[in-house]
Formats: structure tokens, sequence, C-alpha cells
């Protein structure tokens, strides 16, 4: 028998997994999972199973990086109208293999990298994409991505004005009082949205919450729910109206129904504007509609891996 396979849970990803060390990584990995074959980046659209007697997905999302030399699979589970406070709506485990021989190396929990990576690449969306001049934050939720959105928008970039708005005034002012600066809480999404300036959308919404009649032009969304055909965040006056960015052309134009029901043409991955490939129209209305890729979870772990092997050899 190998050795056993080592398991790291959340407080030690949180430990090693800063912003400011995943953001290049993932970077890198956009870019050459926008590169083709050429990227090395070898990641199957997602296999969602339903799970609809408790309105519940289980999502397996598999990925190797040539470039990393890195290969895991995250196993996420996610439900709508879920029973208890206790229990996050969405869950997830990344397993970390030996890419030679496919031994397990690691069992890591998946919740703290999926917050984290998913809000770091809204941020590289918006350092290309954000108007000029851009004084409004405007988040619309306020669950466990609003909260990794909020930190590292507040990191890496710096606005007179940080607005929230939830479906309950309660669950926003909760939001307002747990982050470390000013939110200003809001009653209504119109409310929020006017004049912002960057727009970030973290619901589990299945209709529209955000709409193009509202949306300052020239403002940039990050548009993060919404990852199933049927569901919506955006409305189809903004998807017609903007330039719409995504993180996977192929799975964006499959999963999201912000884009399947407005049948809105997809301008770009985020990984090209990165290349060079492709141009950051900044003074246009820009979507970014991310729906969350497996390499982004693999340079995710294989940091967090690799921070702890040092620490445990
Ligand atoms: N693009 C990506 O890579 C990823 C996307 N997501 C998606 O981001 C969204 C937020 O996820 P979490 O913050 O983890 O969930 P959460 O459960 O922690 O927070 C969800 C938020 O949405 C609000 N909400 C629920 N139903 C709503 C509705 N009908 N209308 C308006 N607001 C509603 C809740 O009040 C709460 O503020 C989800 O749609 C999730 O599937 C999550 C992980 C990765
Ligand atoms: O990328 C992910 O991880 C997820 N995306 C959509 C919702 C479930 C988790």
């Amino acid at each position: 028998m190998g050795e056993q396979p080592a398991f790291i849970g959340a407080k030690v990803v949180e430990k090693y997994l800063d912003f400011a060390t995943l953001i290049p990584l993932l970077e890198r990995a956009l870019i050459h999972f926008s590169s083709g074959s050429e990227g090395g980046v070898v990641q199957p659209i997602r296999t969602i199973v339903p799970v609809a007697k408790y309105n519940g997905f289980l999502g397996v999302m598999p990925a190797y990086s040539k470039w990393d030399d890195a290969l895991t699979t995250k196993v996420v589970t996610f439900y709508e109208n879920k029973t208890s406070s206790e229990i996050p709506s969405h869950q997830a485990t990344v397993l970390l293999f030996e890419p030679s021989n496919g031994t397990l190396k690691a069992v890591i929990d998946g919740k703290v990298i999926t917050d984290k990576r998913t809000a770091a690449v809204s941020a590289i969306a918006t350092k290309l994409l954000k108007p000029l001049h851009t004084e409004i934050l405007c988040i619309l939720g306020s669950g466990a991505q609003a909260q990794s959105h909020y930190q590292v928008f507040i990191q890496q970039f710096s606005f007179k004005e940080v607005r929230v708005w939830s479906r309950t005034r309660e669950k926003a002012e909760q939001f307002a009082k747990t982050v470390a600066g000013d939110v200003h809480v809001c009653s209504t999404p119109q409310e929020a949205v006017t004049g912002a300036d960057v727009i970030i959308t973290v619901t589990m919404a299945t209709q529209p919450v955000l709409f193009g009649d509202w949306v300052k032009p020239g403002a940039h969304i990050n548009a993060i729910g919404a990852c199933r055909p049927d569901w919506r965040e955006l409305d189809d006056v903004l998807m017609e109206s903007c330039v719409l960015y995504v993180d996977s052309k192929e799975a964006a134009a499959k999963e999201s129904g912000d884009i399947v029901i407005s049948k809105a043409s997809i301008f770009a991955e985020i990984g090209e504007v990165l290349k060079g490939t492709k141009p950051a129209m900044t003074d246009k209305t820009t979507v970014f509609k991310s729906v969350g890729m497996a390499v982004e979870d693999t340079v995710s772990a294989k940091l967090v891996y690799d921070s702890w092997l040092a620490e445990n050899k």
C-alpha cells in the first residue's frame, strides 16, 4: 500500500489561498484554457446530475493542466431553497491526483476554493473591462460569493461607495455588518444599481434581478449566478445591448439561461482578452458571464497542496 492521501480542510485552504498569489495563477490558466490544444488544458463540460426531489444538483468538474502538471476533479453540490441556514447552498471537495500514475494525493475542501477562485476571476475580468473612472460598486446578493467578491474587490480596487441589495433587508444588513468597510444597504435592486460603475450579481435567482434599463451606459457587470439553462439573473435588454465576455464559450452557451434564453452572442473569452487576441471594450457596457471552470479549481488546489506540503514535509 502507498501513502494515504492528505486531507486538507477549509481553514488550511483559507490560509494558503491568498488573492495576490492566486490571481496571476488564474490569469495564466485562463490564457491556457483559451489557447486550444497549445494551452494544454483538458477540461470537458461538467456533468450535472439533478436531484429533483430536493431541488439540488451534483456537478463533477475534472481538468488537467499540462502547464501546471496538475490533475483534479471537483465534486460540487448546490441546492435551491436550502432547508437549513447552517448548511451552505454550495458544498464542494477537490480531489488532487498524481498525474504521472493516477494516485490520489489529496482530498481538499472545495468550498473555500470555489468562493475565492470565482471572485478572483471576476476581479481579473473587472480589471480588464471596467470603465476608466469607477466610483460605485454594487453587489446584488449577500451570500458566500457576495462575501468573497467583496473581499477581493476591496483589495484590488478603490471604490468611493459600495452598495448591497438582498432579497431580505435583514440579510443585506447582516452582510454590511460582517464586512470590514462601509457598505450602503439598498431597499431595491434598482436603487442599488442606479449610477453604479461595476455591478456584481451573485444570487440564486431563476428570473432576472438586473434590468438593462437600470444600468449606467459603460458600466461593467460580473454575472456569477444563473448557471442552469433555465435560470436567469440578467434581462434580455441588458444581454442584447452589452458586449458579452465569458470564461468558457462552450460552457456558457450551454449552461447559462442568461445566454441560452436571450440568445445573446458571445464576443470573447476572458482568456482571449488576457492574451491580447480580443479587445477589452471598456467604453461599452460589458458583461462578464461566469459559469465557473474546473481548471480554476485545478490551479487553486495545486497552490494549496504545494503550500501545505512545503510546511508538512
Ligand atoms: N460562476 C461561478 O464560478 C460560480 C457561480 N456560483 C453561483 O453564484 C450564486 C451565488 O452563490 P453563493 O453565494 O454561494 O450562494 P448563497 O446561497 O450563499 O447566496 C445566494 C444569494 O442569492 C440570494 N437569492 C436566492 N434566491 C434568490 C432570488 N430568487 N432572487 C434574488 N436573490 C436570491 C440569497 O438571498 C443569497 O443572498 C449562485 O447562483 C451560484 O450557483 C457559485 C459558485 C461558482
Ligand atoms: O464553478 C463552480 O464551481 C460552480 N458553478 C456554478 C454553480 C455550482 C458551482
